[in-house]
Order: structure tokens, then sequence, then C-alpha cells
């Protein structure tokens, strides 16, 4: 059985090594000559699957270590008889850590409350459903917009567009009833006013790029962040220097998001092939090096809400990183985007760290629980 997987497969030797023989391209550069005599294609999201790549392949079993499948033609598997898998909800807590992170951050500079903020998530999937739980928990009021699940909880879009934080959470579309392409074009942004902060953790093109560069430069006051852009690796500078906060895909980048990944399309193949699926994400992953932190009756909360996400994961030190790159010609910029994602460091999510609670009141123990922590009276 011959493998062909995108090199940036955390763990792949040690989930595939004893399903078939594993030859690794890097994913953006994978041909059809390298997938020619594989029968198992395993990709991320940044290699294009489709005819192109397959035709004349022996390829019968397809799996994206993602939750997006934009870059799939699952159309052409479907009628080659291809079984396609992906990995929903891999990285959704990675995702959330990355929103709150980011709330927490931009806290220091403007005043934001959790519980006086109004949030509009945009897709209300894996990832979108659990920011509006986590937030509403946090007692933030959060509104949702989502045309294609049950409209009972939902609001319409010109409310989410009236929220202080507008969060987007869609995959990218460009056909069905509700495409998402440019979905926050120059129409929708001139909407938000001076005063919205706009993130953007599903993918680069439901935001028009130019259309949101000029607002950005026409109003500087306006707050976007974007974890994902058009056109990557290869994104725009110019706007990457605009943004508040810019970091290069690593929204979903938690080692614990990357394995699950992996875990998921270890176990679909394992179906796929009637094999026992023998390996699992606990067997590899070590503890975090910051695994526990205490908090006392002192501790104010806001405090220690903030020192614990950011001890935990701080988007800073993506931003800065990724902005260090940007002074670069073209070549060098798109080397090094693709650099700071391949060397990521390992990210743990907040439920590996204990957060150990003495003598504190229950809004302490709800918040921490809130935000996914593992909490425990001391
Ligand atoms: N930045 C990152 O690292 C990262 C990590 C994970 C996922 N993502 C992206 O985030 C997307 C969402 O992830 P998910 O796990 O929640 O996916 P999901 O499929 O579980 O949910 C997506 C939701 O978006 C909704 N939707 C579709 N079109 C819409 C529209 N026009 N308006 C509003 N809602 C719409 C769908 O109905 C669905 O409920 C993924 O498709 C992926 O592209 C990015
Ligand atoms: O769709 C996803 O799961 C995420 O966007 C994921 O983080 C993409 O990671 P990549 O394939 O680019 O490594």
């Amino acid at each position: 059985m011959k493998i062909v997987a995108d090199e940036n497969i955390p763990l792949l030797h040690n989930f595939f090594g004893d399903v078939g023989e594993i030859d690794t391209y890097p994913g953006r550069q994978l041909t059809s000559e390298n997938v020619k005599s594989a029968d198992i294609l395993l990709v991320r999201s940044v290699t294009q699957v489709n005819e192109a790549l397959l035709a004349g392949s022996r390829v019968k079993f397809v799996g994206t270590c993602t939750i997006g499948t934009d870059h799939i033609d699952t159309d052409y598997l479907q009628k080659n008889g291809i079984t396609f898998s992906s990995a929903p909800g891999c990285n959704a807590n990675s995702v959330v850590e990355y929103v709150i992170s980011t709330l927490s951050v931009l806290s220091e500079f403007r005043y934001i409350d959790f519980s006086d903020l109004s949030v509009g998530v945009v897709g209300c999937g894996n990832v979108g459903s659990r920011v509006v739980s986590t937030l509403r928990r946090l007692g933030a009021k959060v509104l949702a917009y989502d045309p294609l699940i049950d409209q009972t909880d939902m609001a319409s879009f010109e409310d989410v567009l009236k929220s202080d934080v507008i969060s987007l959470h869609t995959p990218l579309t460009t056909d069905g009833p509700y495409p998402t392409y440019h979905l926050f074009n120059e129409s929708v942004l001139a909407q938000l006013s001076e005063q919205q902060i706009l993130i953007n953790s599903g993918r680069g093109a439901v935001v028009d790029g130019s259309a949101l560069k000029r607002k950005l430069k026409s109003e500087p006051g306006f707050t976007a962040v974007l974890d994902v852009w058009e056109t990557e690796p290869n994104i725009d500078p110019e706007l990457a220097r605009l943004v508040a906060i810019g970091t290069p895909h690593i929204a979903g980048y938690s080692l614990d998001g990357k394995i699950g990944g992996t875990e998921m399309i270890y176990q679909a193949l394992c179906r796929h092939l009637g094999l026992p699926a023998r390996h699992k994400a606990a067997q590899f992953i070590a503890s975090p090096p910051l695994s526990k932190m205490y908090f006392t009756s002192e501790a104010e909360l806001s405090w220690s809400m903030h020192t614990a996400i950011r001890a935990i994961y701080d988007v800073r030190h993506d931003h800065y990183a990724l902005r260090r790159t940007l002074g670069g010609n073209e070549e060098q910029r798109v080397e090094a985007f693709d650099r700071l994602r391949k060397e990521y460091r390992a990210r743990r999510e907040f439920s590996n760290i204990k957060v150990l609670l003495k003598n504190t009141d229950s809004s302490m123990h709800t918040m921490f629980k809130a935000l996914g922590f593992n909490v425990k009276s001391a």
C-alpha cells in the first residue's frame, strides 16, 4: 500500500507507518507525478486536490487532516469512486482560543469587558457555535447568523453587523444559495463603524482584502484582525501592516488540534480499509510545560482571566512573528509565511491546563470553566 502525504502532517509515521509505505512532499508542490502510483493521498489545506492532480492515478482514498475542504474537488472524488474524509471540528477549540486571546489582547488598548460586549458570529458550525457558547458563558451578548441551520436561535445578517465584535467562521464557498466568497465586500464593510472590530479566522477570501485595505486607510480607527488572507502564502504586506493583529493562518494550530486532525483521518482510513485503529493521539502527546496555574482569593477576576489566557496563548507572538517577515521581497515573504507555519511551536489548548483555585468565589470558578480550563479546588 503506497501512501503519499504532505510532509507537514504531524505524527504521520507514528499513525500511518504500519498501514503502508509513506512518501512525503511539501503540500504546495505535490504533483500528479508524485501521486501517480499512490493508493492513499493525505493532505492538509494547501494542496489542491482535483482532476489535474489525480487523473490517471490509482488513489482510492483522500484524507485532509483539516476542517476546511475548499481545496478539495469533492464532486470529482465522488464521480471517480474515491473515498474522502476530512476532520470536522479537530481544531475548533484552538480557533476559539485564538478569538479569546485576540479579545484579551485588544482589551489592553481599548475598553473591552466580556460581560458588557456584543459579539456577532457569522457561521455557526463547529467553530462558530463554540465561540458563541464560550462568550455567552463569559457574559457577552452574542448573536449568530447562519442561513443554513435551524433559524430559531439565529439573528439576521443586518443585526449581527451591529455588534461590537464580528467574528467570521464560515467555509469559503463560491456557489450554492449563500456563497461566502467576498461576503464582506465594500458595501458590507462600509456598514461597520470605527468602533467595531472585525475578526476573520475562517478563510481569507470571505473578506474582500482590497476593500478592507481601503477602509483601513480611510478609517484608521477601524480594528481588523486577520488570521487568514486572500492568495496565501503570498499575502498583501500593505494590508498586513494595517491590521491590528495579523497572523499566518495559525488560529487552528494548537498541537491538540493538529494532531487531532491526523488522528481523525487515521481512524477514517482504518474504517475504509477495515483495519483496527490501534493508535491514539494521547500516546504521542507530552504534558505541556506549564500545566498548572494557581489563583487565590486575593486575585481579581479580570486580572486572573487575562493572566491565564495570555500565559497559555498570547496571539501577539504570532502577530509579531508575521510582522517581522513583511520587509522582504515577495519570494522571501512567501517562504517566511510557510516557514512560520511549518515550524510552529507546540501550543497547547486550555483544557490541558489545571487551574487550582483556593478560597476564591464561584465567579472565578465559572469564568475558568467557561474558558475551557481544567478547574480544580486546591
Ligand atoms: N484559521 C484557521 O486556522 C481555521 C481553523 C479551522 C477552520 N477554519 C475555517 O473555518 C471554517 C469554519 O469551520 P467549522 O469547523 O465551524 O465548519 P463547519 O462546517 O462546522 O461550520 C461552518 C458553518 O458556516 C455556515 N455557513 C455556510 N455559508 C454561510 C453563509 N453564507 N453565512 C453564514 N454562515 C454560513 C454553515 O451553515 C456551517 O454551519 C472552515 O470551513 C475553515 O475554512 C480556519
Ligand atoms: O481548515 C483547517 O482545519 C485550518 O484552516 C487548518 O489550520 C489549516 O492548516 P494547514 O492545512 O494550512 O496546515
